[in-house]
């Protein structure tokens, strides 16, 4: 089967055509480049011949699997808008702009969060009052599901191991870890949103709500307002003034600037922190992956990335750390397998494609 592949991320849309399970032409471009009309007609100028277009959502609600939308499933996606502004948007247009070029063209929706349906409740569950999360909507939902499932898969060929017990370390501009047995998500640090967790290119990461109350009260702020500078104007952005992309941070930091410095360590902490914390969730650690952006583009920052976390038995090769493709990063004889993957979204959403036109046909 010929999937074209889009993925709105939230610093980039990327583009790939997958054939068979095998992805054999991708792009990326940033947002600001285009907007998801002309990228749409662009990667269908370029692979005219597909047999559908498989779109990351990465809210789904409580969906546990990918579906085959029309404009009515696409009205109900968009009112989960306001739980991912940075990127259900964009996945909604780009839907839109495919039904419009390419009317009966299949258009399958794959979810983020539908690796984590079946979260634990004490993972899900938000300590709040009982009349608030009853209903099973106010919880923890997780992200960057597609990511998790291909490092799963991908640890269990390269481990020769059916179901490894792994953590997936996700850095890109969005950073999330999350803890993996039996193949499925056990607990993972983004929640109701993709905010909560380490902190992110743009986005603050968890911050006591403490805080957030006590500035919304004395700047005083609208709630539009909040949601703005926390997704668009914290994280590394915000505290370096740069546009939160690790390369400019990094030069910044290189070249002495206080802010890029403590905000490097920060955002180092915060994800080790979270490490530490996922690792509770599994009796024992057979593997850590490493993907997304940060991880294939900067590869050499994950020997920083793991100083001190030799306490959980991961340790790295910095030398193996900047090779390119899949690889162990880890040095021989070390209790934890390391891995540097590279982010198998694409490969992910045509599979999820595969599924929801199998079911379809049933
Ligand atoms: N072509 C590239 N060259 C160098 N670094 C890159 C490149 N593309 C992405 N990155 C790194 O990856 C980060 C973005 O990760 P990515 O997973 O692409 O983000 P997203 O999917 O959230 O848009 C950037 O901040 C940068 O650190
Ligand atoms: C969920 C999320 O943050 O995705 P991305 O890293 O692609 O922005
Ligand atoms: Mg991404």
């Amino acid at each position: 089967m010929r999937v074209l592949t889009l993925n709105p991320g939230s610093s980039s849309l990327k583009a790939a055509l997958v054939v068979d399970g095998t992805p054999v032409g991708w792009w990326a471009s940033s947002p600001t480049d285009a907007d998801e009309g002309s990228a749409a007609a662009q990667a269908l100028a370029q692979w005219p011949t597909v047999d559908a277009v498989a779109i990351r959502f990465v809210h789904g609600g409580s969906r546990s699997g990918p579906m085959r939308v029309d404009t009515r499933a696409l009205d109900a996606l968009e009112r989960l808008s306001s739980l991912a502004p940075l990127h259900q948007p964009q996945a909604i247009a780009l839907a839109r702009a495919v039904f419009r070029l390419r009317p009966g063209l299949p258009v399958i929706a794959a979810f983020d969060t539908a690796f984590h349906a079946d979260l634990p409740r004490k993972s899900s569950q938000y300590a709040l009052p009982r009349e608030w999360t009853r209903q099973g909507r106010l919880r923890r939902y997780g992200f960057h599901g597609l990511s998790c499932r291909h490092a799963a898969r991908r640890t269990a060929e390269l481990l020769g191991v059916q179901t490894p017990q792994l953590l997936c370390c996700h850095l890109g501009a969005g950073v999330s870890v999350t803890a993996i047995r039996g193949g499925r998500s056990v607990d993972t640090s983004m929640g109701f949103t993709p905010l909560e967790g380490p902190a992110m290119a743009t986005r603050s990461g968890s911050v006591d709500p403490g805080l957030l109350l006590h500035v919304m009260r004395t700047v005083p702020m609208s709630a539009d307002d909040m949601e703005h500078t926390l997704y668009h104007h914290s994280g590394l952005a915000g505290m370096t003034g740069t546009n939160g992309d690790l390369r400019a941070v990094l030069t910044l930091e290189a070249a002495g600037d206080p802010d890029a410095v403590i905000a490097m360590e920060v955002y180092l902490h915060r994800i080790r922190r979270e490490i530490g914390a996922m690792a509770m969730s599994l009796d024992r650690l057979d593997a850590v992956v490493f993907t997304g952006g940060v991880a294939e583009y900067q590869p050499e920052l994950l020997g920083r990335l793991v100083e001190n976390l030799s306490v959980l038995g991961i340790e790295v090769d910095p030398a193996r750390c900047l090779g390119d493709g899949d690889r162990v990063i880890s040095p021989e004889d070390t209790p934890v397998t390391v891995f540097a993957l590279g982010t198998g979204e694409d490969v992910e959403l045509a599979l999820e494609a595969e599924t929801a036109l199998d079911e379809v046909q049933v």
